[in-house]
């Protein structure tokens, strides 16, 4: 079989492509642009439609259409093998070293990340597909440029979820009748085809964490792309499974309608609380102070919108039959530092004790060594079971004022949060234009989401007339240059360097048209 009608390759064919990008698996690919991207568009319309609607004065509420089925009697599927216990999840890009690393990390699962910790560059998308199949194959091996060897374990190794990229981004090497693909369906389409077979061969089977999500109507979307997919390549209904970030503001609400679509698929709900920050600022951003947030770094999981969000998402997934999965702590442990791996050893245990009391089934890690605190601290609550589905928290109510009282979120608005969401927002878009999309800064990891935070929250400080609580300072224009400035020169090497970052990230964190997602202008920048 040669090329599929329609189906061009705009990316450069390095050494083993191939094996990825095969007649079969493209002419797959193809199938899902034709039968989805037309609906997937219309519901990209349909966000912008929201939005408009909440820059006009509406709220989010809980949906009246939909009452029926949060007053429903129905339950998800049980969970399939590999997704029982999730008590430690770690999460990362899949290149060959952080792969093994994953892998062999002791977590229960590893979140193979092609969304927030992965530029989607092509020799990205394309190479950590190759990773993953050689993976799952037992075949994956590698040498470090200092010559450390990296092989997988032979005893049990993660349990492998996928994350593809969200609805809103493209694929322009992949053209199908000379259309951009999706960048969900190729990641999706390229994981299923080659990986499906093996993994249920060795026991597991073909599962994905689902990005970014803005209402249930994306989730049906998903499920009949799984549908589809398991009947074209012969899989039974059913294999395929999938966790839901709940990541969104509007999402929040839709919580219950967005398991009741995918229940046959469902693996459960995760709170993706840095892309729930963003969104939260992102939907009201025009909206004065009611939806004003204090310093990036100061907003943490006790604020009473951020509680009402995580105490709804395990009573949601619990009275369902559903895992629900805890987020990301940004502490980042270091080998070098012993005063800064101790605070984020004892910040994570707090996050993760306060999830693992709350309910949570397991929850996230973003390194290896945080592995070990995590297992200990659910572990403590979870004892031989393998989660605590029997906790429903029946006494959780949560109303829609609770989701929305952003206002009350304590902390001030300083120039130092104002310093440090320019300089990391920076620093983070030359690491991702480089093609490393998840990485270390000031002791926190970072990745396309805490930099959506950091300028968004620049954006709405500056087009809400926020005067800085310390300096008495307005944010105007002005005052974000010099501050950049300022803060460029501080970091090593030659601020020309950051020069392309730097001009990006004042077209979104500065320009009056607020850009849906900062990867999008980005990616138009890459090869
Ligand atoms: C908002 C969200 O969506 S959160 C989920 C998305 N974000 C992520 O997944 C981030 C995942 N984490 C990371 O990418 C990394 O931990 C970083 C970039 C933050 C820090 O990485 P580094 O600077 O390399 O950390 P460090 O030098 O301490 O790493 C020590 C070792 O652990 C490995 N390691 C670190 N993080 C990971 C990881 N997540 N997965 C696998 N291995 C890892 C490194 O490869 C290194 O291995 P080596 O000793 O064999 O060389
Ligand atoms: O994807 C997770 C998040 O917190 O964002
Ligand atoms: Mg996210």
């Amino acid at each position: 079989m040669g090329m599929p009608d329609g189906v061009e390759l705009a990316g450069p064919r390095h050494d083993r492509f191939p094996e990825i990008l095969t007649p079969e698996a493209l002419a797959f690919l193809a199938e899902l642009h034709r039968a989805f991207d037309a609906r997937r568009r219309e519901l990209l319309a349909r966000r912008a439609d929201r939005e408009a609607a909440l820059a006009a004065g509406e709220l989010l509420d809980f949906l009246p259409e939909t009452r029926h089925v949060r007053d429903g009697e129905w339950r998800v599927a049980p969970p399939a093998p590999g997704l029982v216990d999730r008590r430690v999840e770690i999460t990362g890009p899949t290149d060959a070293k952080m792969t093994i690393n994953a892998l062999n990390s002791g977590a229960k699962v590893w979140l193979a990340d092609h969304e927030d910790a992965n530029t989607p560059l092509w020799e990205n998308v394309i190479g950590g597909q190759l990773n993953l199949r050689d993976a799952i194959d037992r075949t994956l091996s590698c040498t470090a440029p200092d010559g450390r060897r990296y092989a997988l374990h032979d005893g049990d190794l993660a349990t492998i979820v996928f994350r593809p990229r969200g609805w809103h981004l493209t694929e322009k090497h992949i053209l199908v009748d000379g259309e951009r693909t999706s960048g969900s369906l190729v990641d999706f389409g390229l994981y299923l085809f080659h990986c499906a077979a093996r993994l249920l061969d060795r026991g597991s089977g073909p599962y994905f964490y689902l990005p970014k999500l803005e209402s249930h109507l994306e989730a049906r979307l998903w499920n009949d792309v799984f549908l589809f997919a398991q009947e074209r390549l012969g899989i039974p209904r059913g294999t395929i499974r999938a966790t839901v970030l709940i990541e969104t503001y509007p999402a929040a609400f839709e919580m219950e309608e967005i398991l009741y679509e995918l229940r046959e698929h469902s693996a459960g709900l995760n709170a993706g609380r840095w892309d729930f920050m963003f969104s939260v600022i992102k939907k009201f951003r025009t909206r004065g102070r009611d939806f004003l947030l204090p310093d990036r770094n100061a907003v943490t999981m006790t604020a009473p919108f951020m509680r009402a969000y995580t105490e709804l998402l395990v009573r949601t997934c619990h009275r369902r039959g559903a895992h629900a999965i805890g987020g990301m702590a940004a502490f980042i442990p270091s080998r070098r530092d012993p005063q800064v791996n101790e605070t984020a050893l004892a910040k994570v245990r707090d996050d993760k004790t306060r999830e693992a009391g709350d309910g949570f089934d397991g929850s996230w890690v973003a390194h290896p060594d945080l592995v070990p605190v995590c297992r200990e601290v659910f572990d403590a609550v979870l004892g031989d079971r393998p989660h605590q589905l029997d906790r429903t928290r029946d006494e959780v109510r949560v109303t829609a004022a609770q989701l929305l009282d952003v206002k009350s979120t304590p902390g001030r608005r300083t120039e130092a949060g104002l310093r440090n969401d320019i300089s990391v927002g920076v620093q983070y878009l030359a690491s991702w234009l480089r093609g490393t999309g998840a990485v270390a800064i000031f002791n926190l990891m970072e990745d396309a989401a805490t930099a959506e935070i950091s300028r968004s929250q620049v954006w709405q400080w500056l087009h809400n007339g926020v005067t800085l609580d310390d300096s008495g300072e307005k944010v105007d224009p002005d005052l974000v240059e010099r501050l950049a400035d300022e803060e460029l020169a501080k970091l090593p090497g030659d601020p020309a360097d950051y020069a392309e970052a730097r001009s990006l990230f004042m077209a979104v964190a500065v320009a009056d048209d607020f850009v849906d997602f900062l990867t999008l202008p980005a990616y138009e920048r890459m090869p």
